[in-house]
């Protein structure tokens, strides 16, 4: 570790003048001028204190009494201004650090999230640079930034106490406090930054820590009283934050001795200063006003050492760095493709979206979910896909909607490249319930518009989807009706049963559909359903995707055997195609899966996973 550069304290100032000018230039001014102000109590201290006798006795050169009287009231006004900054500079630090906190949010999150495939939130080096750009332990821009300020003071108390110790004493006494204390400064800011990265190298201790305390307070409240876990878990807990922590510990016992090093060598060098200003003010050498002015200087210089701030600094610069790498690391590693503009997606798919021998497997592992994968998705038709457990049915899906690039083979809708289309107006094109889809918490009415926000205010198709969805009836009874916020931990909040909330991702499935979107793919729509909700879906489920080319994937034959084509997925390929009738006729892998369920129906047992 080096010390701060003037280079990096002008980049980061110049980050906050950016995006938080106001109080970045406030705190920055008022911080200077408390340190100026410190300085100026200090010299008019010296004057009113060497004045003093004088005045007293009321000898020749005594200072008259007039002048001395404006030199205390200097000095009080000085006093009550100075005491004034840390609370103007308090408001100051509050105004940046919100601007700050805003910027550095959008500044993380924007490249994440503008990317229209998601391989780059699989690949750990952008990971890491994101992780950098968080911070760690407590150790990140905005807090880099709150100690600039401090920072800078303290360098100006430094250079100024110096030259006043410097002028009114010597030279080499202000030469070797300053020398004393940049080394003090620069050896403590290395010790707090070695301490920091010992607790921030035991990531595997404290996720798990982090983790189990997640879990306790909000994650998992009903499984840990079900299953009797809550002394488990602040064992656990305790253990894990324990064996986190022992590290920090032996370290901060090794510092601990170092400080103590530093505190003497510190003492030494002031022990020395004041010995030097007694002893010249003792031989008569040095009048009263510069002995009073020189020593609450030289302690000024001792105080000038901020080896946390140092510290504070140099990683919120790190931070800010990394930030400012990761959209060119992520443009770099995951280049978004070159597309033409000459294709109408806004009416896509005419006729068919063709995967051509697609094999794909994830970023980072061996194992082909898909190998040569041939199928044909038509246009107004309603295909089912299906397939046991792990055989790449959301993996397709995903590939469906850009989120990742074949590994080889293409997608070709209407005979184009998916890769050669815009992916953001091709995702538009899609609508789709995931399996885990997304729970916002806010109202239901921005739940289900969320499926296309630029058509929010349409209340006539919001009626529609509630009705061919059937949340109708949940809105009825819940307090707000479309105005209730899905979420108890919010004043006048809900939660919904999980069945509730699929209808709800199936009307903003719809309501996209409704906006335009011309593929719908329902990935296991009714596992939450009941059975009168399911058989309502699967009766409406082909009026509700006609017009659209859909994909519906289900473990449910109920629900599948509707399709105008099934597919299944077996091994990364598809191994069967047709009707229900004909594949059933064809004896296959879907007619034993299709036997299977259906006799566990008729025998009364619960249905199996296809
Ligand atoms: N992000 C990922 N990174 C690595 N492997 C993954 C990822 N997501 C899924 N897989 C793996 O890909 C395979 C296919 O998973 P996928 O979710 O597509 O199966 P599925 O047919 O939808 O299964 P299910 O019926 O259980 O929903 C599985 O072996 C899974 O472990």
């Amino acid at each position: 570790m080096g010390a701060v550069t003037v280079g990096w304290v002008l980049t980061l100032l110049r980050y906050g003048v950016r995006v938080a000018p106001g109080g970045t230039l406030l705190t920055m001014g008022l911080a200077v001028l408390g340190s100026v102000l410190g300085m100026a109590v200090t010299l008019l201290t010296g004057q009113v204190v060497g004045a003093v006798p004088g005045v007293i006795d009321g000898g020749p050169d005594a200072m008259p009494i007039g002048e001395f009287s404006w030199l205390l009231g200097g000095l009080l006004a000085v006093f009550v201004i100075d005491s004034l900054t840390p609370a103007l500079h308090q408001v100051a630090s509050l105004v940046m650090d919100a601007g700050v906190v805003r910027a550095i949010g959008t500044g993380i999150t924007q490249p994440l999230l503008e990317p229209r495939r998601i391989e780059h939130l699989e690949d750990s080096e952008v990971l890491d640079v994101q992780e950098r750009a968080k911070g760690q332990g407590g150790f990140h821009l905005a807090q880099g930034l709150g100690q600039l300020p401090w920072l800078i003071a303290s360098r100006v108390t430094l250079v100024g106490s110096a030259v006043i110790v410097g002028a009114m004493f010597a030279w080499w006494v202000a030469a070797m406090l300053v020398a004393v204390t940049i080394l003090l400064e620069w050896y403590g800011g290395r010790l707090i930054e070695r301490e920091v990265d010992v607790w921030w190298g035991n990531t595997e201790e404290q996720r798990r820590a982090h983790y189990l305390f997640n879990l306790g307070m909000r994650d998992a409240p009903k499984e840990l009283r079900v299953f009797g876990l809550h002394k488990w878990l602040v064992e656990r807990y305790v253990g894990d934050w324990t064996a986190g922590y022992r590290p920090v510990w032996a370290r901060r016992k090794r510092n601990a001795k170092w400080s103590l090093l530093i505190g003497g060598v510190h003492l030494i060098a002031n022990g020395v200063a004041i010995l030097a200003v007694g002893r010249a003010a003792y031989n008569g050498t040095l009048p009263l006003t510069q002995v009073a002015t020189t020593l609450p200087a030289i302690l000024a210089i001792g105080q000038a050492n901020n080896g946390y701030g140092v510290a504070q600094v140099r990683r919120g610069l790190s931070a800010y760095r990394a930030m400012r790498d990761l959209p060119a690391t992520i443009a770099e590693r995951h280049p978004e493709p070159v597309v033409s503009t000459k294709h109408r997606i806004e009416t896509m798919p005419a006729r068919e979206i063709r995967f051509e021998k697609v094999s794909f497997h994830y970023p980072g592992s061996d194992l082909a979910v898909l190998r040569d994968l041939d199928l044909t998705i038509r246009a107004h038709e309603a295909l089912a896909l299906v397939g046991v457990n792990g055989a790449g049915k959301s993996t397709l899906v995903k590939l469906l909607g850009g989120a990742y690039r074949p590994t080889s083979g293409r997608i070709l809708v209407d005979g184009v490249d998916l890769a050669d289309l815009d992916l953001a107006a091709w995702q538009r094109r899609v609508a789709a319930i995931v399996q885990d889809f997304l729970r916002f918490p806010l109202s239901v009415t921005d739940n289900v518009v969320f499926g296309a926000v630029e058509r929010a205010g349409d209340e006539l198709t919001l009626a529609r989807v509630a009705r061919e969805s059937g949340i109708d009836d949940v809105v009825r009874r819940l307090p707000k009706g479309w105005d209730t916020v899905l979420d108890k931990t919010f004043d006048g909040g809900v939660d919904l049963s999980g069945g509730e909330w699929q209808r709800v991702a199936l009307a903003r499935a719809l309501f996209a559909v409704h906006a335009g979107a011309g593929v719908l793919v329902l990935d296991e729509p009714a596992a939450a359903l009941d059975v009168r909700a399911e058989a309502e879906l699967v009766e409406r489920y082909l009026e509700l995707t006609s017009g659209v080319a859909s994909l519906i994937i289900s473990h449910r034959f109920s629900v599948v055997r509707n399709a105008d084509r099934i597919c299944v997925l077996s091994d990364g390929r598809i191994v069967e195609d047709g009707t229900h009738e004909e594949l059933l006729a064809h004896d296959g892998e879907y007619a034993g899966m299709f036997r299977l369920q259906a006799e566990r129906y008729v025998t009364g047992t619960e249905p199996v996973d296809a």
